[in-house]
């Protein structure tokens, strides 16, 4: 079969599994790999593979075995010294290595942004011990937020009010952290109005943007997601400058989120993915082009005309409640038919649950963003998992 190019996708979840359709849809062939056999990606892609991405041994196997055109991490934690290896020795990695590393753990991208392109962030100091923690939270102030620099998805985060609650956010942190490095960052709590993703595609044409998704989170996990999303014009382009700033900075093709908190005229900068972001799912009913198509054209060096909005749209997550291999969804039906917006589903087909994993989303394009939300999130409450 002639393929018009190989991807080694490292993580395979429902990021990726969007992302391989769309790469098929322009002629790819797919590797998918993760940790487990069966993983959204991996049912749609060519093959698979099934070792851990922290595993540099076998990180450096499947890549010698495979030799994709392009590397494509799906997921935050990877072995990245393997992919700077690989990268010297002529292969591609998305968007670059360097921003793989930066952005994985978030101690190397807040110095990226706060000291060397001096953007505005919260206050914030790392912190390996407990009584390093304490000192941390003094800097901040209270309430602060504790995360582990290695990880994602809001897991082992803490947002802590009072300070003899700092030492049970340090447990969880270590706890909850990927990696073996045991370090938080300690950030003051930013009281923002709202905050956004901005998709940003740097590719052969240059740097461009989605119009931004609002967004709200629990336990650091995003429940809901909306665009566009009402922003002042000179926020927008606060945003946008700060977005470009960081992406040129990391360099390499390929669609990244940028995550923003606003509060009042100030936009201040959260953290990015080199990857299409979980909030961003809702351009796979907003836009022309989602940002998994984004993501692949920008990788093959094809053109990424500009985006063209369908309408007011929202997302909202279908998460599951326990632990269970053996399961089956319901409702789907009533949930397609929900009215006042036209309605769509993706079901992400994972072998399990666990309590809070993402298991699908509800998608709603309608006459404005509060219908969107409201039908999203009514359609997503229709989908049940009966285990
Ligand atoms: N300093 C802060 N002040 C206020 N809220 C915060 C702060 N840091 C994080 N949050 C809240 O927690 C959410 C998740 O934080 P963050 O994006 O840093 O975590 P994450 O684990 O990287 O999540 P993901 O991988 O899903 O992007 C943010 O979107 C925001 O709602
Ligand atoms: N915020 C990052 C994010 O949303 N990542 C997405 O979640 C998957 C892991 O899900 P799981 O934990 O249910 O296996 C990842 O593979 C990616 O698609
Ligand atoms: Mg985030």
């Amino acid at each position: 079969m002639a393929f018009t190019a190989k991807i080694l996708l490292l993580g395979s979840g429902e990021l990726g599994r969007e992302f391989v359709i769309s790469a098929k849809r322009l002629g790819c062939q797919v590797i998918a790999c993760d940790a487990y056999e069966g993983a959204p990606a991996m049912q749609v892609a060519d093959g698979f593979e099934v070792f851990s991405m922290l595993d540099g041994e076998r990180l450096r196997a499947a890549i010698e075995k495979h030799r994709p055109d392009f590397i494509v991490p799906e997921v935050e934690a990877i072995r990245t010294e393997v992919l700077a290896e690989v990268e010297a020795e002529g292969f591609c990695v998305v968007p670059s290595a360097r921003a793989t590393q930066m952005t994985m753990n978030r101690d190397a991208i807040r110095e990226v942004a706060a000291v060397e392109l001096g953007l505005r962030t919260s206050r914030y100091r790392y912190a390996e011990s407990l009584d390093e923690v304490l000192a941390g939270a003094e800097h901040t102030g209270l309430p602060c937020v504790i995360k582990p620099v290695m990880s994602s998805s809001g897991k082992g985060q803490s947002t802590v009010r009072d300070a003899t609650d700092l030492e049970k956010a340090w447990d969880y942190a270590v706890a909850n952290m990927r990696g073996d490095r045991k370090r938080v960052i300690v950030e003051e709590f930013v009281a923002f109005d709202y905050e956004i993703t901005l998709l940003t595609i740097r590719s052969r044409e240059g740097v461009s943007f989605c119009p931004p998704i609002g967004h709200r989170q629990e336990r650091g996990d995003y429940q809901e997601s909306w665009q566009p999303t009402p922003m002042a014009p000179a926020a927008i382009a606060a945003a946008q400058d700060m977005a470009r700033k960081v992406v040129d900075d990391l360099g390499g093709y390929g669609l990244f989120g940028v995550e923003f908190f606003v509060k009042g005229e100030e936009v201040i900068f959260s953290e990015l993915s080199p990857r299409p972001h979980d909030t961003g799912m809702v351009t796979l009913i907003s836009q022309n082009l989602s940002e998994f198509d984004l993501h692949a054209r920008a990788i093959l060096g094809l053109p990424v005309p500009e985006v063209v909005l369908h309408g007011a749209s929202a997302s909202a997550v279908i998460l599951a409640d326990r632990e269970s291999g053996s399961f089956a969804y319901e409702g789907q039906a009533e949930a397609l038919a929900t009215p006042g917006a036209q309605v769509d589903l993706r079901i992400f087909a994972k072998p399990v649950t666990r309590p809070y994993r993402r298991m699908g989303v509800a998608l709603a394009l309608a006459e404005d963003t509060d219908t969107a939300r409201r039908v999203a999130a009514e359609a997503a409450g229709k989908v049940r998992i009966v285990y």
